[in-house]
């Protein structure tokens, strides 16, 4: 655990950086501190390493106050990864990433040996460990940093906007890293962020700073986003928090209709009369092992010979569709939203059609989450 008790900095010139912060930072967790530029999350995160000391206040790692503890000693415990990577241009990726553990006297073939070890954790190639970081993308180069900054298997990481510098595809796909790393590391990680969908992505508990280094709230994304404590952190944290909320309920609670699927071996006389039983303007079409084909309307069907089977008339594209068991009800919502039919189509882990939710319903389950407790701190993700 790291904790903050009254750490106030104010630099020279005489610009208050942080404010009075107290905050508890659990161990084995990530902790995201979020906020509008120039609010203090960088000077806060460089004084756990003391790279920036205190003007008052005290620090523990571990229940150990910092300042008893020799700053370049500190430094190799704590891994610090940074925008941009930060990596000594003239040394190749596996000695970049064996920095500390040279630091450390381990000797070069055992140092080397585990910086080759977390070229695989990150997801590096190993031909690529005698290159020089100019010759890696951005994206890989950042994957060097993490990996430099696990190299002697430290219990903290600090990460200063990682991934802010490259472009959103990969981005993603290093938060996911990130997230996939840290269920098998459990390491004590401080992230700041300026961007509060990487923060909610990312974050066991998120501290949102405001201007002027004071800290406005602490919480899990889910109630952060439920229950912002005033109008500073509901503005910072955009006003389509309702719905991003939505992440953290699983699309379980939805009950899809399979009472408007058909199979593409239906007669379009035998489709149009199951349609208008349902009360619905359109059916999922789906193939013989169900697998969803298309969308087929009432006005279609009803101009179509009721002899022909609806497989061979002109279908819709059904869209996106969303994966029943392991989806959200944001990733439900999406799915009908962008349903050229404003229908989603819910899908089994094989993609076979379970059945098709619409608007109505998915906004009955809506108002009923509107005011409940999500049942996971955890933001509900697909495996794809
Ligand atoms: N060395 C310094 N000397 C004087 N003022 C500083 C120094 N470093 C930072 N500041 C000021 O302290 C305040 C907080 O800066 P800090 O970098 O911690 O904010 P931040 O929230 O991380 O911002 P950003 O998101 O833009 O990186 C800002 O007003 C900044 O200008």
């Amino acid at each position: 655990m790291i904790t903050f008790t009254g750490i106030t900095k104010r630099y020279p010139d005489g610009t208050i950086a942080v404010d009075d912060l107290d905050i508890e930072i659990p161990a084995g967790r990530t902790t995201v501190f979020v906020g509008p530029s120039g609010c203090g999350k960088t000077t806060s995160l460089r004084m756990i390493n003391r790279m920036v000391e205190p003007t008052t206040g005290l620090i523990t790692v571990e229940g150990q106050d910092i300042r008893d503890r020799d700053p370049a000693v500190l430094r190799r415990s704590i891994g610090y990864v940074i925008q941009q990577a930060g990596l000594f241009p003239h040394r190749t990726i596996v000695d970049n990433i064996a920095t500390v553990p040279f630091l450390l006297g381990w000797g070069k073939p055992r140092a080397r040996a585990r910086a080759r070890e977390l070229m695989e954790l990150v997801g590096l190639q190993p031909e690529q460990a005698k290159r020089y970081p100019h010759q890696l993308s951005g994206g890989q180069q950042q994957r060097v940093g993490v990996a430099r900054a696990l190299a002697a298997d430290p219990p903290v990481l600090l990460m200063d906007e990682p991934f802010s510098a490259v472009d959103p595809v990969v981005r993603t796909s290093l938060q996911d890293e990130l997230i996939r790393l840290q269920a098998e590391l459990h390491k004590t990680i401080v992230f700041v962020t300026h961007d509060i969908d990487e923060a909610v992505k990312l974050g066991d508990s998120i501290a949102v700073f405001r201007p002027g280094g004071k800290l406005a709230q602490l919480d899990t994304p889910e109630r952060l986003l439920a229950n912002p404590v005033d109008s500073f952190v509901e503005g910072f944290i955009g006003y389509d928090r309702g719905v991003r909320r939505l992440s953290f309920f699983p699309a379980r609670l939805l009950t899809p209709r399979t009472d408007t699927v058909v199979g593409d071996d239906v007669q379009a006389g035998r489709a149009r009369e199951l349609a208008l039983r349902s009360g619905e303007p359109w059916l999922l079409v789906v193939d013989g092992e169900r697998g969803p084909r298309g969308w087929v309307s009432t006005e279609t069907l009803g101009a179509a010979d009721p002899g022909t089977v609806v497989g061979s008339l002109d279908l819709v594209d059904y869209g996106h569709v969303f994966t029943v068991e392991t989806d959200s009800l944001r990733a439900a919502l999406d799915a009908a939203v962008l349903s050229p039919a404003g229908r989603a189509v819910g899908v089994d882990a094989d993609g076979r059609v379970v059945g098709v939710v619409a608007q109505s319903e998915l906004g009955s389950a809506i108002w009923s989450v509107g005011a409940e407790e999500a049942p996971t701190a955890e933001p509900v993700r697909s495996d794809g």
